[in-house]
């Protein structure tokens, strides 16, 4: 499905420190603001310890995590939305995204530059709400004033309902509020789903911290929590600069003892990966044999064939039925063949709601 994360905020706050925590890829992170131009793209596999366990049962000859695809994009300033900085070319990158995350640096450290002066996450994040808000009332605008005679002629109806959403969204924008406040339903959004809005996509903070602060936050981070409060956002305490030194070690063990010298369980990786998918609604589902045992990501609600269609536009295009064995059916039972003994394999048709760790055997004809 290929999902895509933008990593957003001020030049030099860890964004791309944090890019090498979450991806192989090596991107260049120092300290001089302005140091990522181009965006830098790496592919983060999801960790699911389901996946392995199928993969114990049957012992496929491939293992195929599924990923989210990760973008590190240049340093935001203010002024940016009229050309600033990066500019323009910037928000191109973070449109293309399905979420951002929102880098704010939660570290004090008089060695590394910030473009303001002095740390503070709250006035950061408003700099980059602002910029992205300017961007979005210029998109607005420009929607408006196309659609405006139409709608006030009154001969279209359409062109009247998309008018009030717009001047709905204009409205938001200027009162300094981001485009995802307004709620609108299902309907609705599809008459403006080409917007593309930026303030529009889901938005996970993360607070870049010291590594003491790794596990309880410091004050930065409490001043983040508060502020966000209302808005429906994730947030997420990550020291990059230790995590993105953890991820050098050799080996996993390695990496799960230094982890747990700082009090963490789980990487930052393993932590935003699960946020990504709270944040964006996703779930599992799994294929597994003797060739391959699989992961794929789908989105919360969706019905078998349009699940099938995520592995190949020929399974949606000519689905017959899925049959749907349960995960703990499957590792109880420990394989197919057992299932099927004990009645243990759904026989589901076109409505069927996909759910979160169903394996799936999609019977299509094309
Ligand atoms: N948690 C942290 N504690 C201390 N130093 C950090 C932390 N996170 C990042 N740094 C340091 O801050 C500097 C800037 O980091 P990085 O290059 O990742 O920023 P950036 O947001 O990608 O900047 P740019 O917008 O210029 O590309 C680097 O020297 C990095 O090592
Ligand atoms: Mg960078």
């Amino acid at each position: 499905m290929g999902l895509q994360c933008g990593i957003v905020g001020l030049p030099n706050v860890g964004k791309s420190t944090l890019f090498n925590c979450l991806s192989n890829a090596r991107a260049q992170a120092a300290n001089f603001p302005f140091c990522t131009i181009e965006p830098n793209l790496g592919v983060i596999t999801v960790p699911d310890d389901r996946l392995n366990t199928l993969a114990s049962i049957d012992k496929p000859t491939r293992i195929v995590p599924t990923t989210i695809e990760i973008v590190d994009i240049a340093g935001l300033v203010k002024g940016a939305s009229k050309g600033e900085g990066l500019g323009n070319k910037f928000l191109a990158n973070i449109r293309e995204t399905d979420a951002i995350i929102h880098v704010l640096r939660c570290f004090d450290n008089d060695n590394i530059t910030h473009v303001d002066g002095s740390i503070n996450p709250l006035r950061d994040k408003e700099i980059i709400d602002m910029e992205l808000q300017l961007k979005d009332l210029e998109t607005v605008e420009s929607r408006i004033s196309k659609v405006e005679k139409m709608a006030k002629t009154g001969s279209d109806k359409s062109a009247k309902k998309i008018y009030d959403i717009l001047s709905q969204y204009r409205q938001t924008l200027l009162e300094g509020k981001s485009a995802r406040v307004v709620q609108l339903d299902k309907e609705d959004r599809k008459l403006v789903g080409d917007l593309m809005l930026l303030t529009d996509k889901p938005v996970l903070y993360v607070c870049n911290v010291d590594e003491a602060s790794a596990v309880s936050g410091n004050k930065y981070v409490d001043i983040v929590r508060d502020a966000i409060k209302d808005e429906n956002a994730e947030m997420l305490i990550i020291a990059a600069a230790t995590e993105a030194d953890i991820t050098e070690l050799d080996t996993y063990e390695e990496r799960q003892m230094f982890l747990q010298e700082i009090g963490l369980q789980e990487s930052g990786v393993v932590r935003l990966i699960k946020s990504a998918y709270k944040l964006l609604d996703l779930q599992t589902y799994f294929t597994t044999g003797v060739q391959e045992t699989r992961a794929w990501t789908f989105h919360r609600g969706t019905k078998a064939p349009q699940a099938a269609g995520i592995i190949h536009s020929d399974f949606e295009r000519g689905f017959i039925r899925a049959e749907v064995i349960k995960y703990n059916d499957y590792t109880t039972l420990g394989s197919e063949a057992a299932c099927r003994e004990s009645g243990k394999i759904g026989v589901e048709g076109k409505e069927y709601v996909v759910q979160d760790g169903d394996i799936m055997h999609f019977r299509f004809n094309v």
